[in-house]
């Protein structure tokens, strides 16, 4: 299982948002970091084929996905920030309907959505319609519709963002758990937030990758760039992640 992308550039009216952005992802959880407007959710949306490069290539297990973004799509699951549920729904519905258009069968959808929805602790929302329901809730309903089809490719844009402390805990074990079969991709602001649970980081400084290895290369890398003049024991990782991202 793969994801490449070669020299992929990215403009908006004459603006480059994403540069000569080169990343190869095979199984396991990556975290993209960077700071508001470095370009996290444009990238989020080239993988995901929402948003076709200018230039470059994209490929999913070595078929060109720019050309073919079917091949993809059909094994990927994307939760935006805004979490593109549909308010006069309920729950339930926006599962199957969801569900649904990615291809996943009704008997599938009627088996799995307890279980999701037990999970994230929102059995009892699901006769509710979704705009009456709380930012937190909506992320879990967005939350478990990304996950009701076993994704090869799950592709998450600031998703812990309305949870509480203990419900990110557990989701970040739940995607570690999810990513020993998939690949999966997590934006957020927050290293310490996710360090401890994803396997690889990329951060972004204007649309162009600064960073893109394990974390525990991150304090190394950054003194290293810093010319050896401050020690590893100076750098913590937040200030480590500040030089690849300011
Ligand atoms: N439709 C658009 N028109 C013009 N500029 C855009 C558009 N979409 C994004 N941009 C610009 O592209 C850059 C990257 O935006 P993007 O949303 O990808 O960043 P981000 O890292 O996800 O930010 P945040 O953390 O605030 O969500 C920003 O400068 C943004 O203003």
């Amino acid at each position: 299982m793969s994801i490449s992308l070669n020299n992929v550039n990215y403009k908006i009216n004459n603006k480059t948002i994403l540069q000569n952005i080169n990343l190869s992802l095979k199984q396991g959880v990556y975290g993209i970091l960077g700071l508001n407007g470095a370009g996290k959710t444009t990238l989020l949306n080239v993988i995901s084929t929402l948003t076709k490069p200018q230039n470059g290539s994209l490929s999913y297990n070595n078929t060109d996905i720019v050309k073919n973004p079917l091949i993809l799509r059909k094994d990927l699951s994307y939760m935006p920030q805004n979490f593109g549920l549909i308010p006069d729904l309920t729950v339930t519905q926006n599962i199957m309907y969801f569900g649904m258009l990615k291809g996943v069968s009704s008997k599938t959808l009627k088996e799995n959505i307890p279980n999701v929805l037990e999970f994230f602790n929102i059995q009892h929302t699901k006769d509710t319609n979704v705009k009456n329901l709380s930012g937190g809730t909506q992320q879990r309903v967005a939350l478990s519709l990304a996950l009701v089809n076993d994704p090869k490719v799950l592709i998450l844009d600031e998703p812990t963002s309305a949870l509480d402390p203990i419900e990110r805990i557990n989701f970040y074990e739940l995607i570690k758990k999810i990513s020993d079969n998939s690949i999966v991709i997590v934006s957020s602001h927050n290293i310490y937030e996710i360090e401890k649970y994803v396997d690889n980081i990329i951060v972004l400084r204007n649309g162009q990758v600064s960073f893109s290895d394990t974390v525990d290369q991150l304090i190394p890398e950054a003194v290293s760039g810093l010319g050896n003049s401050v020690s590893e024991n100076a750098l913590n990782l937040e200030k480590a992640f500040e030089y690849f991202a300011k």
